[in-house]
């Protein structure tokens, strides 16, 4: 398709692009039809095709394998027999992946094909700096650039200073001061959400879902619509329960995901290795270079440390997210080698592989 087709595309404002193009070029003169998932139901999802939005089931034999459960954001080549129904789903190009619940050893995928991960931070709260940390390597690792909101500044009066502390704790990522009340930084948001898809993560009341109805200029009617598909958390609390992809008025999509009281880590280490890549930077000037920054000499990581250019929570945080993902690294290969992830995992080289053919490697960002 040319470039000037892919403009113009229907779904363009769903964020049709180069990547879908090619991805659904496979299947076309098949009697499909392309459509992006904006919402998971149990057995049904609803997708928005060139025909408008449609219910689509999807096979419950492929709710064993994460990969193949619709995921919000994600590409479909849809079937239309008997009603509609989901073919397959397009590779991902990038997702946010965290941990599965309980013990389970598969990762959960919270949003697929996203450019930018949003991290919502509260203003009126204490900033909880390792769980800032883990949503950055989460975002890196998924193959999507992390970027920090700080949402209710007009209840923060040190917000410049939260500002400075938040881009030390996530080099390399964008932030944003913003209050849904008041609009102040809403515009240099809507900004950087033009033409890419992003999803808004973070903490229940963090400001989510008001910072989301600013964004898209939802208000009375359609916000309600939103409320009423929110359930209760069993605290008694209301709290959104869904995934939405929404088209920005501005141009671009974004994905609204349910407060997580905590992430576990998912396939993150080089993830975590970008998140921390001040570290990095420091190591590569240590001695030794397996050089574990405890009691080696010549460590530069521990001589900053010393003289207070790098906190000890800091490291300690690393230390802790590569442990956690190693933990979780070692139970999922447990699983490989009982064959349950074979599959899966050849789908997963065979794509990287296309990918990598046609975009190079550099497509993906480093990954593991
Ligand atoms: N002062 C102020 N309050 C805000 C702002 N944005 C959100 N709030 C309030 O913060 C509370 C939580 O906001 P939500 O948008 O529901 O938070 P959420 O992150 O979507 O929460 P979950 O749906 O549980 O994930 C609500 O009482 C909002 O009114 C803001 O910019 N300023
Ligand atoms: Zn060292």
């Amino acid at each position: 398709m040319t470039e000037h087709a892919r403009d113009s595309h229907p779904l363009r404002p769903y964020g049709w692009d180069e990547y879908a193009d090619d991805a659904f070029a496979p299947y076309a003169g098949q009697g499909v039809v392309p459509g992006r998932i904006v919402r998971v139901h149990r057995a049904r999802c609803e997708v928005v095709t060139a025909h408008g939005p449609v219910h689509a089931g999807w096979r419950a034999e492929d709710a064993g394998d994460p990969t193949r459960i619709p995921c919000t954001g994600d590409w479909a080549v849809l079937d239309r027999d008997a009603g509609w129904s989901v073919r397959t789903l397009l590779p991902r190009r990038t997702a946010f992946l965290r941990s599965g619940s309980g013990t389970s050893s598969h990762g959960q995928v919270l949003a697929a094909n996203i450019d930018l991960a949003l991290v919502a931070v509260s203003l009126a709260e204490d900033l909880v700096p390792g769980r800032l940390e883990r949503f950055v390597s989460l975002a890196w690792a998924g193959g999507a650039r992390p970027a920090v909101v700080l949402t209710k500044a007009d209840l923060a009066p040190d917000a410049p200073h939260l500002h400075a502390e938040a881009r030390s704790l996530a080099p390399g990522a964008e932030v944003f001061t913003v209050s849904a009340f008041t609009s102040e930084g809403l515009p240099e948001l809507a900004a950087a959400l033009a033409g890419v898809t992003s999803v808004l993560v973070g903490v229940s009341g963090a400001g989510k879902s008001t910072l989301v109805n600013a964004l898209t200029g939802r208000t009375g009617e359609e916000a309600q619509r939103v409320r009423e598909v929110r359930g209760t958390d069993g605290r008694g609390r209301h709290t959104t329960t869904t995934r939405d992809l929404l088209p920005l008025p501005g141009g671009g999509v974004l994905i609204d995901t349910p407060g997580l009281r905590g992430v576990g880590l998912w396939d993150a280490g080089e993830g975590v290795h970008r998140a921390f890549a001040d570290i990095e930077e420091l190591a590569a000037g240590c001695r030794f270079t397996d050089c574990a920054h405890r009691t080696e000499p010549d460590c530069a990581v521990l001589a900053a440390v010393a003289d207070g250019r790098l906190g000890e929570r800091r490291l300690e945080s690393y230390r802790k997210l590569l442990r956690e993902n190693a933990r979780l690294a070692a139970r999922a290969d447990a699983r490989l080698r009982a064959g349950q992830r074979a599959g899966q995992k050849l789908r997963h080289t065979a794509m990287r592989q296309v990918m990598d053919q046609k975009y190079g490697p550099g497509h993906r960002g480093r990954r593991r």
